[in-house]
């Protein structure tokens, strides 16, 4: 188990393939930790050098008190990549972790050679829900929210599996404080003009039932950098990776092999 102090936060990492592999690094959504990668890295092309975390209130990482800003966020995954000697990476980021990889592709494109936005978006809802959804968790915690959020997360055929609970426990089982800080970070995000300004290879991919970041939104999102392409995942809801990972992989690996991997 790795963790890297970086100027006094504590963030929990893992470091997978060989040290001359091609960097790759994985950003999660709101309230996952990087598990939520373990289905799809089996199936990836062999001989890639892979970063995952738990960003700043998620997973074995810290827990700083809220509210966080997405400046934060960028910040902490900026250190990090310099700590471990990842640069020039494929950037892969799921929802909130797609916002971070448009705001670091934007702030170090010497660490970002490539981004792939996973059911993400420039902006992804409005203050004011953010704010309602904020002060439910404020109330009563994770569980006030967790089963509209499985709604968001899951197509209704993945509710009947067993796996469908672990991601439910793990959803609960986020800090209630790391999951608020972090919605505020999405809250007050808005990447329109700065990601129309990226000119990197980009892939969005999306899941048609995906309630937190529809196709459309993805796509829009994606279609800001010119050249960039979006593939939609049938029947996946906000976290394909876990859904249909199978496709997901197979996605992946042909972007990756069109950056010659
Ligand atoms: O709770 C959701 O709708 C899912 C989500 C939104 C942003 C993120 O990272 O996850």
């Amino acid at each position: 188990m790795h963790m890297a102090n970086l100027d006094g936060l504590r963030l929990h990492y893992r470091i997978d393939g060989p040290k001359d592999g091609t960097p790759v690094v994985f950003a999660n959504s709101l309230g996952t930790d990087f598990r939520l990668w373990d289905q799809i890295l089996p199936l990836l092309p062999q001989g890639l050098r892979i970063l995952r975390f738990d960003k700043r209130g998620h997973g074995l990482s810290d827990c700083p008190k809220g509210p966080y800003s997405m400046g934060q966020l960028i910040s902490d995954t900026e250190k990090l990549m310099d700590h471990t000697g990842f640069k020039d990476a494929i950037f892969v980021g799921l929802s909130i972790g797609g916002m971070i990889a448009q705001g670091l592709a934007t702030k170090r494109l010497d660490l970002v050679r490539a981004v792939v936005l996973s059911n993400t978006g420039a902006k992804i809802g409005t203050r004011e829900m953010w704010a309602e959804r904020i002060d439910a968790v404020n109330a009563g915690g994770l569980a006030a929210v967790v089963d509209p959020t499985m709604q968001r997360w899951f197509s209704a055929p993945f509710h009947k599996t067993d796996q469908f609970h672990a991601w439910r426990n793990m959803f609960l089982n986020c800090p209630a404080e790391g999951w608020t800080g972090c919605g505020a970070a999405i809250a007050g995000t808005d990447f329109y003009s700065t990601t129309a300004s990226l000119r990197l290879p980009a892939l969005g991919i999306a899941g048609t039932e995906d309630g937190s970041t529809p196709p459309d939104l993805v796509r829009e999102t994606t279609d800001l950098i010119p050249g960039s392409d979006t593939k939609v995942i049938r029947g996946a809801g906000h976290l394909p990776c876990v859904e249909k990972p199978e496709e997901y992989a197979a996605i992946l690996t042909e972007f990756l092999k069109a950056q010659g991997v």
